[in-house]
């Protein structure tokens, strides 16, 4: 039996989301049903869709259109320029995911680009992305960032955070509960038996044994050191600049990394187009594209929507289904 549809909450109107949801139903049409959660006047001009009342509807609506469980905004998308009033209702369409994905009626949350400060401006939204607020929603203390590929997975250990305050909030508890977390995400839902999971070091050449930071020495080792322990396959701390080449890559199935750069410069640089962005640790199935909003290109249609159709695939995967 296949699951149910894939929620998809627009995200900022006035970026590419609206763009992007048109051309991967053109991809996948019925494949990979999913229902857009947002205004339909936002949707492309000539854009087929198929207002329903339930996301049970959306299977059969695919092959026609794209579903869409219509959520009114009260005024026009403006692309390249998120509108204050539009804010209230990005973070209500995600909501509406939420709750479908929560409930079950929805096989998974695929979350279209938000505009961060554009949702922080007009809606008070007082978190620094999805992954944040999802936990919270969830009431889950903790949850994992994963971007994926083909080519890569990686992990960072901290997430939305200044690069000056990455020291002080790698923390031994916080850095085990991430590789736990990841482990048991990459053994349930990515069916690896085994998973081999590799660790970066935060500072250059991986301390050089403290010669540049201890942080090595002090946290990452003690804590692989832990899970090794516990059976679980962790090597490191290894040296970031050295992790992401080929025959690196090879060795293992995903890295786990000090913070968000280290981990999602490689994957953006090899595989920008197919990158998806999963959150491992909630009580449903979250994925999304791994770029933005890019309001410098929405309403051009330019817009690549190769990142999407692969979150699509993804969710629908994860959930059990095939394609
Ligand atoms: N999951 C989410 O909701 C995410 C939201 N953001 C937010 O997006 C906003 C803009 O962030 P930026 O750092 O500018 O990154 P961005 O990914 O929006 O844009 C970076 C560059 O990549 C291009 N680009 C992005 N996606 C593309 C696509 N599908 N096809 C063709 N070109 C594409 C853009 O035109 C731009 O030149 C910020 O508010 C950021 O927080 C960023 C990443 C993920
Ligand atoms: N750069 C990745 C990113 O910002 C992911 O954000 P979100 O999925 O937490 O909204």
């Amino acid at each position: 039996m296949s699951p149910a549809p894939i929620a998809m909450s627009c995200g900022e109107p006035s970026g590419i989301g609206p763009e992007l949801a048109a051309a991967a139903w053109e991809i996948l049409g019925a494949t990979v049903p999913f229902a857009y959660i947002g205004d339909p006047s936002h949707l492309p001009e000539g854009t087929p869709i198929a207002e329903i009342s339930a996301i049970g509807d959306a299977a059969d609506a695919a092959a026609d259109a794209v579903p869409v469980l219509p959520m009114a905004f009260g005024g026009a998308r403006v692309p390249g320029a998120p509108q204050a009033g539009q804010a209230s209702k990005v973070v209500a369409a995600i909501d509406r995911a939420i709750e479908l994905a929560g409930e079950g009626r929805a096989a998974a949350m695929c979350t279209l680009p938000i505009h961060k400060k554009a949702l922080a401006d007009g809606a008070g939204f007082a978190f620094p992305g999805h992954t944040e607020y999802l936990a919270d929603r969830a009431g889950v203390d903790r949850v994992v960032m994963m971007l994926a590929s083909d080519l890569l997975r990686v992990v960072p250990a901290t997430i939305h955070i200044p690069l000056a305050e990455v020291p002080r909030n790698l923390r031994t508890d916080g850095l085990e509960r991430t590789i736990r977390i990841t482990h048991d995400g990459l053994r349930r839902l990515f069916r690896i038996e085994h998973p081999r999971i590799a660790v970066a070091g935060l500072n250059p050449h991986a301390g050089e044994g403290g010669r540049m930071g201890r942080e090595e020495i002090e946290i990452i080792g003690p804590v692989i050191e832990k899970l090794v322990a516990d059976d679980i396959d962790v090597t490191g701390p290894h040296s970031a600049d050295t992790l992401f080449h080929a025959a690196a890559r090879a060795r293992y199935d995903v890295a786990i990394c000090m913070y968000h750069d280290q981990a999602l410069v490689p994957i953006k640089t090899l595989d920008f187009d197919r990158g998806v962005n999963v959150t491992l640790g909630l009580p449903f199935i979250r994925t999304s594209p791994d770029h933005g909003t890019a309001l410098d290109i929405a309403g051009k249609g330019v817009a690549n929507p190769s990142s999407t159709v692969e979150a699509l695939r993804l969710a629908w995967r994860l959930a059990g289904g095939q394609c």
